[in-house]
């Protein structure tokens, strides 16, 4: 049985009619592939990669694994469409906090018509992109089985927030007080559990910034960093199982042997943020 995903933070929803994404109950995310090149883009980018011995497996780890596509029944009642089958994320999960984090300063390539360069440059200006190398697209943080998700509205997102915002975010990602309540002060009581150790983000962070420093075949525009811990397994002293992982490859081009600089400037930028957070303490900061 196919249903919305009720751990989706950005992009396009399957909800009131739309077209968007639905999973089953044994681990699968079906996205719709989008009617136009983006959508063949996407297909042939999971294709190469996943087919690509040259990438090692440490690296191919965070990405989604890719299962083919399959026509079903699309989300929007428009019947039978294609969708690209992915390993959904969010399966096994309990209760995860989500953030999708849209990596580079630019999310258009030069190969890009110029409408649509005017339509991204815009968004890029408009919010931490060009400044910050990243931004939040969109985000869940689970508080408490009463409260449930901290879920901020979309339009917050992506309007223009400081690079201040963005560090309390982050913050907040690994606190156990609520986050949406205005003026709390994060607590980072699981900034090292989620962020630090051998296992952790920052860790992973380092590992994907290794292979951009050397990987020359593919410019991922507008790709994301979907980030994921579950709070109520670090409340119980276990480990949270923070990951991070690549999504959203309609706009990944041949590299042709040039260092993808925009993905790596921020991804640098964002492993800045989260080693912050590790080295400081986040009690004694005034907010
Ligand atoms: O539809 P919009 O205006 O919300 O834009 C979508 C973006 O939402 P945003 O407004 O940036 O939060 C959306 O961004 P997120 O995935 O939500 O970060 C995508 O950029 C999407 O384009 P594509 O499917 O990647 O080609 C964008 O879709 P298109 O408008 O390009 O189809
Ligand atoms: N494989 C996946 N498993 C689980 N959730 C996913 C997966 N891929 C994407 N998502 C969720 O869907 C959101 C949008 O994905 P994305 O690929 O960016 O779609 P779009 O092309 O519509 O922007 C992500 O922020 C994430 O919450």
């Amino acid at each position: 049985m196919l249903k919305v995903p009720d751990h989706q933070v950005a992009g396009h929803q399957g909800r009131d009619g739309k077209l968007g994404p639905l999973v089953d109950d044994s681990g699968r995310f079906f996205k719709p592939l989008q009617g136009d090149k983006r959508g063949t883009d996407e297909v042939a980018f999971y294709t190469s990669f996943s087919s690509n011995t040259l990438i090692p497996d440490h690296i191919k780890r965070f990405f989604p694994i890719f299962y083919g596509t399959q026509l079903i029944e699309a989300s929007d009642g428009s019947g039978m469409q294609p969708h690209l089958i992915l390993q959904d994320l969010s399966f096994g999960r309990s209760n995860p906090s989500v953030m999708d984090i849209k990596i580079g300063s630019r999310t258009w390539s030069p190969q890009a018509p110029e409408d649509y360069i005017q339509k991204c440059l815009k968004k890029d200006r408009e919010s931490s992109s060009v400044e910050l190398g990243f931004r939040l697209s969109g985000l869940q943080i689970f508080e408490s089985k009463e409260s449930g998700f901290w879920k901020p509205e979309k339009r917050s997102m992506t309007q223009s927030l400081s690079a201040d915002e963005i560090r309390s975010i982050l913050k907040k990602f690994v606190s156990t007080n609520k986050s949406g309540v205005l003026g709390s002060v994060p607590d980072c009581a699981f900034a090292s559990t989620v962020y630090g150790g051998s296992g952790g983000i920052l860790s992973q962070l380092l590992e994907l910034k290794s292979w951009f420093e050397e990987q020359t075949t593919y410019h991922f525009y507008s790709c994301s960093i979907l980030m994921t811990c579950e709070k109520e397994l670090a409340l119980n002293g276990k480990n949270p199982r923070a990951d991070i992982k690549l999504v959203d490859f309609a706009h990944v081009f041949e590299g042709k042997g040039v260092i993808d600089h925009n993905f790596l400037g921020g991804l640098c930028s964002l492993i800045k943020f989260v080693s912050e957070i590790l080295s400081e303490d986040c009690v004694t900061e005034p907010r």
